[in-house]
């Protein structure tokens, strides 16, 4: 039993999200699970934040492993352009297998996301589940049959407007 209330608490600021433009990467690995965290990262922005739907953009990639260099050079593209990104979002989901795999991929991918954060001035949001078995991610993804579960898109997508507002040059 926890003594606390586990989990971020929103920021009671009502942040305009209205001028952001919003990079999403996500994989396509266990895809019904991102699916699920990506539209619970986008409905919040846009419904909470006014984040406008057309300012959303939304790529893939295959893996979790490959989020870094697509975060870093899609920003690097879009700063070529005249519009770019005010904040990304990477979402992925890492399911423990019976190998080394896993820890080997979710320590690259932290560290990879945090240093193209850091180099290139845009912050990312670490939408990364890393998970020990099916259960975990689905209940992390607002899926499952766990009274306990909460989509972490939502908490992402809040972040990503703060983050964003905050870094609105
Ligand atoms: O996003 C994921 N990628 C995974 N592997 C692929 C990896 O991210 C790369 O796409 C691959 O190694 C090619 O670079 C996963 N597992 O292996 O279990 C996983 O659970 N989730």
């Amino acid at each position: 039993m926890t003594s606390f209330t586990k989990g971020v608490v929103p920021s009671n600021e009502k942040y305009d999200g209205s001028s952001l433009r919003v990079l999403i990467v996500h994989t396509r690995w266990n895809y019904e699970i991102v699916e699920a965290l990506v539209r619970g990262a986008t409905e919040t922005m846009t419904s909470e934040y006014n984040v406008k739907a057309e300012n959303i953009s939304v790529q893939s990639v295959s893996g979790s492993y490959e989020l870094p260099f697509a975060a870093q050079s899609l920003i690097k593209a879009s700063k070529m352009g005249t519009q770019w990104f005010n904040v990304v979002i990477c979402i992925g989901v890492l399911i423990k297998g019976s190998t080394m795999h896993f820890e080997y991929i979710a320590e690259a991918v932290s560290q990879g996301i945090m240093k193209v954060s850091l180099d290139s001035g845009v912050p990312i949001v670490f939408g990364v589940l890393t998970c020990l078995d099916d259960e975990q991610a689905l209940e992390r993804a607002g899926l499952g049959n766990k009274e306990s579960k909460h989509n972490h898109g939502i908490d992402w997508g809040r972040c990503a407007v703060e983050m964003g507002v905050k870094n609105h040059k």
